[in-house]
Formats: C-alpha cells, structure tokens, sequence
C-alpha cells in the first residue's frame, strides 16, 4: 500500500512510514478521539449498499481499539444511523447516520437534528418525483431524513443525463444535492453537516476546548467527510480515501484504499489497545 502525502503529490511513501506520519503526532498523553466514515472507508464500494462488509482485519482492529476507555470510536456516515450501526455491529461505538442528523449513543441515547416541517413536506415530494424518474437500475434510498439517488446500475454513457434530472428536482425544493459515488445525496436546508456533528460529539466529551485537549484521527472518502477534515484542520490526522491524486481535499493526507484504512486502523490498535496487551 501506499500513503500519498497531500502537500507533496509527487513523494509516495511506504506504509511502513506510519511511524514517520503518526508517531510524532502522539507525543503528548491526552485523550484519543478516532473518527471514521462507513462506506469507501471501513467497506469497499460495492454495487448495492446491502453487500457491504468490513474484513475481519478492520473489525479486529476497531473492536481493540473500542475497548480502550481513554479512546472515543465514532463512525459518521450518510446512512440511517441504524444501517451504519448494523452494519459495523461493535458496541462502544458512537454512531452519526445521516450525515449527522442523527446520532446514536452506546447507552441508547439519541440525538436527533431538528427539521423544519416545510421541508419535511418538500422531503416527500422530493421521493415522490425522484422515483418518478427512476429507470435502468436508478433507486431512490429513502434515510427519513436525508436520502441517496444511486444510479450505479445506469448504463456510464446515461449518468450525467440522470444526475443532473435528480440534481435539479432536490434543489428546486430547497435541498442540497452532493454528488457521491454513483449516487446524489438530498441533504435538508439546516446548517448541520458532518462537521457539526462530528463539533457536537467532541465538544460533548471533552468539553468546547477539545481542540486543544485531544488528539483526534479521521478518515473519509466522500465530499461530505470534507466538512470533518475542516474541523480537524490544525490539531488532527486526516486521511481521504481516494485514488485520484488530483483530488482537492482538506485532508492532510491521501490513503488510496480501504486496505491502506486498515493498515492504518492495525497501527492505532497497536497504539491504543488497552484489553490486549
Ligand atoms: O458517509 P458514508 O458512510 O460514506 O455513506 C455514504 C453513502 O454510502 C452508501 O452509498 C455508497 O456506497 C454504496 C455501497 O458501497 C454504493 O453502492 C453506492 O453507489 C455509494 O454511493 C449509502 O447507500 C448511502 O446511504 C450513504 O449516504
């Protein structure tokens, strides 16, 4: 695998160079916050939302790692948070679903972002008219708070036509339309994001001056983790998954897979896992 440095494109590293990248950041004793999106970054892509897993090797590590009590594992995704929660199944997680609206505690307690009534209306007229359109394998996810318009099945040379049809009917209801992997995310008309989100769980933990008394990781794939590597600007590691290395990112660094994910979740484990050693 390789680790590609975002301020340098042209200097690839081996990953043993791990060391080089996280070593020096852990030198203080302060708690550890490890933040992580879902798909792209824990799973691979694959055709349809339900044929993804996580290996063995990237669940080992994060069960290790979770079981630290000086460490918080939260995993932000765009899905429902019961999905993500589902899907990744290790308690001593906090999980965020749809892009952070909602966000699911340990012990069952739930955050849930408020949204005005008008646009849960326009919510329903925005299924109504996306599945009106759809064709050729084109699905409308419906996330009750948020939902994803994937068009992966669509024959390549039919993408942008059926993407800009579904662009267009989420924003003329006042929804904002984020391009993801073969789909379009419609996220409501409220200033939250997983930024916020990701701002609330840690402010929530450690107190408004996290920033200064954590060390904190994150790794994402997708345009809506760009709001996390934000956040984290300065004070943490981040990591987009991506193998274009033309891609703009916050991130301070790009891993090219979710192989090169877990390489680095194996090296946090090995760090942080406090019942294994
Ligand atoms: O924030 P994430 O955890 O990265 O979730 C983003 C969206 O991921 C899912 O869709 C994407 O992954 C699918 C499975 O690999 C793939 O089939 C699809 O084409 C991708 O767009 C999920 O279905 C969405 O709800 C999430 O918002």
């Amino acid at each position: 695998f390789k680790l590609v440095e975002q301020l340098d494109l042209n200097k690839e590293t081996d990953m043993e160079d791990l060391d080089h990248y996280l070593e020096n950041y852990f030198t203080e004793d302060k708690p550890f916050a490890l933040l992580l999106d879902y798909d792209g970054t824990l799973a691979p892509i694959a055709p349809n939302p339900n044929l993804t897993y996580m290996t063995d090797y990237t669940t080992e590590a994060l069960v290790n790692i979770s079981s630290n009590p000086n460490v918080l594992l939260a995993i932000i995704s765009g899905r429902g948070v019961d999905d993500v929660k589902r899907k990744v199944n290790i308690p001593n997680v906090i999980y965020g679903g749809n892009h952070g609206l909602e966000i699911l505690y340990p012990n069952g307690t739930r955050y849930i972002h408020e949204i005005p009534d008008d646009a849960k209306e326009n919510f329903k007229q925005i299924v109504a008219e996306l599945e009106n359109i759809c064709r050729k394998g084109a699905w409308v996810e419906n996330k009750k708070f948020s939902l994803t318009f994937h068009y992966r099945a669509v024959p390549d040379d039919e993408h942008d036509i059926i993407r800009d049809e579904a662009r267009k009917i989420i924003e003329s209801h006042g929804y904002a339309a984020n391009q993801a992997h073969c789909a379009i995310e419609a996220k409501p008309p409220v200033v939250w994001h997983k930024g916020k989100a990701a701002d609330y769980i840690l402010s929530y933990q450690y107190g408004p001056n996290w920033r200064n008394e954590i060390h904190a990781v994150f790794a994402g794939d997708d345009t809506t983790d760009e709001d996390i590597f934000e956040l984290l600007k300065g004070m943490g590691v981040t990591f987009r998954v991506t193998k274009d290395p033309n891609i703009e990112t916050k991130a301070l660094y790009k891993l090219p897979s979710t192989e090169a994910v877990t390489k680095v979740l194996q090296w946090l484990d090995n760090k942080f896992c406090r019942s294994c050693k």
